[in-house]
């Protein structure tokens, strides 16, 4: 399989990319994060086979995994190329292990400030080809039926991971860094900000149709915080993904910014220059439209544990929420990704139900 023949087939449902620009749709898309992951029975067995690094590594892998819930799910409007925010940490030289029941996992986290300087930001998007090559891939097999979309995490939940180690219910570790060493904080954040956007635009070079910045860890910020440690890189990285494409003179994609928790600051975050807003399930779809005007698609955001529910309760509460967001600039999601035990009926339900609600 040749990963440079960018000749792609024509894509035949366009109904995300639509939602993102602004466009008439005639249906509400739907996706989902995490949509393929532990709660499909094929990814479990993909996975008993190989470990989670080592998919996101195989190109064949990952487009297999990619592919897996459009074969299951047919209201799904869109892909997302099966990854992890955490390889760029490890391309920046940092090991990162994904422990069963426990999450990811680095044996040797930043310690302190001057380590940051032993960061291998030379040729680090070189060493995420792999990524680029299961994008290329995707994209042919997908055979036009939806849009793939890439992604990256933003700096400064990349930052807490590696500073961290790991997942982290406070962040303590973080904290006392951005009290104790700010110049340090923002140097790092700005040398995750430049990985990050040329491996976006390399993505997009790929085969990449729309990207999404995880900014998962925003809930640990206060809006004053988030106007300083996140918003500014968020800014430049959309300024620099558009930028650096235009350069390379090739087509410009859509982006969203998704800041789990940073429903505070959807003013400030209505101001970086993303086509779509992804909203977790504490935010109200009235206020948030208030909020960010008639000029940015929202996407969201049912809470993940109503997928518990009967499935006659999922699909009333997704017409209800579909309703709540209108037709105009909406992408149906989650507020957050998909959990393991979901049952797989809830997620047939829940897409089946934002088609049929408007
Ligand atoms: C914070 C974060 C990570 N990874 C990601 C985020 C941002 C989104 C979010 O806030 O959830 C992003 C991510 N991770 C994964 C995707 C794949 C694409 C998709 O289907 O959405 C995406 C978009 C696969 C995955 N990434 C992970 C899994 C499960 C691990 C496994 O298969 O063993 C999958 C399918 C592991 C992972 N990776 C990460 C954590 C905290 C975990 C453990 C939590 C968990 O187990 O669900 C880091």
């Amino acid at each position: 399989m040749s990963y440079t023949n960018k000749n792609f087939p024509e894509l035949k449902n366009d109904r995300l990319l639509r939602a993102a620009l602004g466009k008439e749709v005639d249906k509400v898309p739907v996706w989902v994060m995490r949509q393929a992951g532990r709660y499909l029975p094929e990814f479990q067995e993909v996975r008993a086979k190989h470990d989670f690094f080592t998919v996101c590594r195989t190109p064949e892998l990952a487009c297999e995994v990619t592919l897996q819930p459009l074969r299951r799910f047919e209201h799904l409007d869109a892909s997302i190329i099966f990854s992890d925010i955490l390889v760029i940490p490890q391309a920046l030289g940092m090991i990162v292990e994904m422990h069963p029941g426990k999450g990811p996992v680095f044996p040797k986290p930043l310690t302190s400030p001057t380590e940051i300087n032993q960061l291998q930001e030379e040729g680090a998007v070189s060493r995420l080809t792999y990524v680029g090559d299961a994008i290329t891939l995707t994209r042919h097999k997908i055979e036009g039926k939806v849009p793939l979309i890439g992604f990256t995490g933003a700096p400064f939940t990349l930052m807490g991971y590696m500073i961290e180690g790991g997942g982290s219910q406070t962040m303590s570790k973080t904290k006392e860094w951005i009290e104790k060493y700010p110049k340090d904080v923002h140097k790092l954040l700005s040398l995750l900000t430049r990985v990050i956007i040329d491996y976006l635009v390399m993505q997009v070079h790929s085969g990449a149709q729309l990207l999404q910045v995880f900014e998962s860890s925003a809930d640990h910020l206060t809006k004053e915080q988030f106007a300083e440690l996140s918003a500014p890189y968020l800014k430049q990285i959309r300024e620099g993904v558009r930028t650096k494409i235009d350069e390379k003179n090739i087509e410009q994609v859509p982006m969203t910014v998704f800041a789990k928790g940073g429903g505070h600051s959807l003013d400030v975050q209505a101001q970086l220059g993303y086509e779509t807003i992804g909203l977790d399930w504490t935010v109200d779809p009235i206020e948030a439209r208030k909020i960010v005007g008639e000029n940015i698609t929202l996407q969201g955001n049912l809470d993940p544990q109503d997928l518990y529910k009967s499935k006659e309760e999922v699909k009333d509460l997704t017409i209800n929420m579909v309703k709540k967001f209108g037709k105009f600039r909406y992408i149906a999601n989650l507020g957050h990704g998909i959990t393991p035990a979901t049952p797989i009926e809830s997620m047939t339900a829940f897409t089946e139900a934002v088609h049929e609600a408007i």
